[in-house]
């Protein structure tokens, strides 16, 4: 007996029993999250990992974007698992994940299933460090900023920004003005520019003008404390992103990560002691003046939560700064690119405003033309090309499922939704035939929008729904605005990369050119 019962009990047998048990219970959890699945609605076609926890699936990935080849990555995706015509994928990762660019799922998880998806707590937590730093000290944990919060939290943040954004400010044309009067002579000083580099340093200096009243200068100084510790910050922040699962492996000390974080706080905070050292009298007086407003101050108004302040001016900067400097770098890349583009942007301005007068708001606004080559612009790069939901509970996604792809597709709680604007974006059958009025969907092509709207959810650069950027208009003025000072200044740009080169999509957080694009202005 005793014999026996050690027999019985050796290691591998114990090992063995293990193994079997783990299979079991994954094999039987499978299936029945399987059911479950099947109860709520169709499958998309899957993705077949042959390596477990679909590390070669992650692999691909990983590989692609290192190598700035994530959109044909998907798109040969789509291709081989999907066939033709199909744009939404199951991919397993150690659990159901999946990636649509079908505009009825993109306007279910942002509009019409608003409450069925959310940004999640997985999210949350990537971000926490960055966005959700808990500076009033009571340790709850709570994210406060706009972007990383859902619910009750995240509708707060929006009520208190959304007043913000909803006037055209004199102040913030003033705002502009004065850095595009900057950028102007920092590239009438250079004979060839990086156009990102510089565009990101006058999106930097115009946004802390306009949060904090206060400009970083770093188009004058290029070497600022804050700027380096906010590029550090953003760069570390999309490593993390971009692992997902794997984040916990990336050196935050060791990057520097805290240490940014840390400058940026003490930064911010100067302002926020400032600002909370005004009377509720004295911050409305000043808010209530056009000239000199700031957005800290007027938020500052609503409320005296320090942590809630902070959050609220890191988030918008974020959003606000990186998706203008790439889109304006896109527009100049495509029209040192096409003279005959250039031109008649000038000529519109000519006729409009002139070579010298500031444009006003009605002046951007009636400039068909430019308009034309930001929507243009937003449509070849939308700025977030990759996003994520996550269900918040059982629920559906209207389209892709099924044999025939039109059966709506059962989503269990907790599963991610990846879409892709930009995918969606360059689907050539969701747009009209070529023909002489409406040129291929892939050539750059502002003239296209003369007699033409996109249907519905097929275009979608700044998100539809309850949580469409907050910051579209301001964003549109600023960029507008800018071109017409550049053009007014400059008769043209021309292209200085080696010849045959493209920019390429390079997809952080933010889609930006993976190459330099130098070009001079003359
Ligand atoms: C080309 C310019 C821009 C584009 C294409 C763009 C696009 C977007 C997109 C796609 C989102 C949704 C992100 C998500 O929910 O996951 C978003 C959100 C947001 N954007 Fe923009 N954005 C731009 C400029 C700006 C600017 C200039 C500001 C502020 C000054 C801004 C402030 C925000 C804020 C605060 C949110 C969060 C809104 C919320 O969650 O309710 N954006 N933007």
């Amino acid at each position: 007996m005793v014999e026996l019962t050690s027999t019985h009990l050796s290691t591998p047998y114990i090992f063995g029993a293990i193994v079997l048990l783990y299979v079991g219970y994954f094999i039987s959890q499978r299936l029945y999250s399987d059911a479950q699945i099947r109860k709520l609605g169709a499958r998309a076609p899957i993705r077949t990992s042959y390596l477990p926890y679909g590390i070669d699936t992650a692999y691909q990935v990983v590989k692609s974007a290192m190598r700035d080849k994530t959109y044909d990555m998907w798109i040969d995706t789509f291709e081989k698992w999907c066939g033709p015509g199909r744009y939404t994928i199951e991919v397993g990762v150690g659990r159901r994940v999946l990636m649509t660019a079908e505009p009825e799922n993109i306007k279910a998880i942002l509009a019409t299933q608003f409450k069925d998806y959310g940004k999640g707590e997985v999210f949350r937590q990537d971000w926490h460090a960055f966005l959700g730093n808990d500076t009033n000290g009571d340790a709850d944990g709570l994210d406060l900023g706009i972007f990383t919060t859902d619910g009750q939290l995240w509708h707060n943040s929006r009520q208190l920004i959304r007043p913000q954004f909803v006037k055209d400010r004199l102040s913030d044309i003033d705002i502009f003005e004065e850095h595009t009067q900057i950028l102007i002579s920092k590239i009438e000083q250079s004979p060839e520019i990086d156009t990102l580099d510089m565009m990101f340093r006058y999106t930097l200096d115009a946004a802390t003008h306009f949060l904090l009243g206060q400009s970083v200068g770093s188009l004058e100084e290029p070497q600022t404390v804050f700027a380096d510790a906010f590029y550090n910050a953003q760069r570390v922040q999309s490593i993390i992103a971009r692992v997902g699962p794997l984040n916990w492996l990336v050196p935050r000390k060791r990057m520097g990560f805290y240490d940014s974080i840390n400058t940026i706080n003490d930064f911010v905070s100067t302002f926020i002691d400032k600002a909370l050292a005004l009377s509720s009298q004295e911050l409305q007086e000043k808010t209530n003046h056009d000239e000199g407003y700031t957005f800290l101050h007027a938020i500052a108004g609503y409320t005296r939560d320090r942590a809630m302040l902070r959050d609220q001016l890191v988030s918008v900067l974020l959003a606000g700064r990186d998706t203008t400097a790439c889109t304006l770098t896109w527009a100049i890349y495509h029209l040192s690119m096409d003279a005959s583009i250039t031109a008649k942007l000038r000529q519109e301005i000519i006729q409009t405003v002139g070579l010298d007068r500031k444009p006003t708001y009605e002046h951007l606004k009636s400039m068909k033309y430019l308009q034309h080559i930001l929507n243009e612009t937003l449509r070849l790069y939308p700025v977030v090309p990759y996003n994520v939901r996550i269900s918040l509970k059982d629920t559906t996604l209207p389209t892709g499922g099924g044999p025939d792809g039109k059966q709506p597709i059962g989503i269990l709680a907790g599963t991610p939704i990846g879409y892709s604007t930009l995918i969606m974006q360059r689907r050539a059958d969701l747009y009209p035939a070529p023909s002489p009025s409406f040129p291929p969907p892939a050539a750059f092509a502002p003239e296209r929008w003369d007699a033409w709207t996109p249907k519905s959810w097929t275009y979608v650069p700044f998100n539809g729904g309850p949580r469409i950027c907050i910051g579209q208009q301001f964003a549109l003025t600023e960029m507008g605005y800018t071109l017409v000072r550049l053009f007014q200044r400059f008769e043209r740009v021309e292209n200085r990369m080696p010849r045959g080169v493209e920019p390429g999509l390079h997809a952080d957080i933010v889609l930006q050119p993976a190459k330099e694009v130098r070009v001079a202005f003359a």
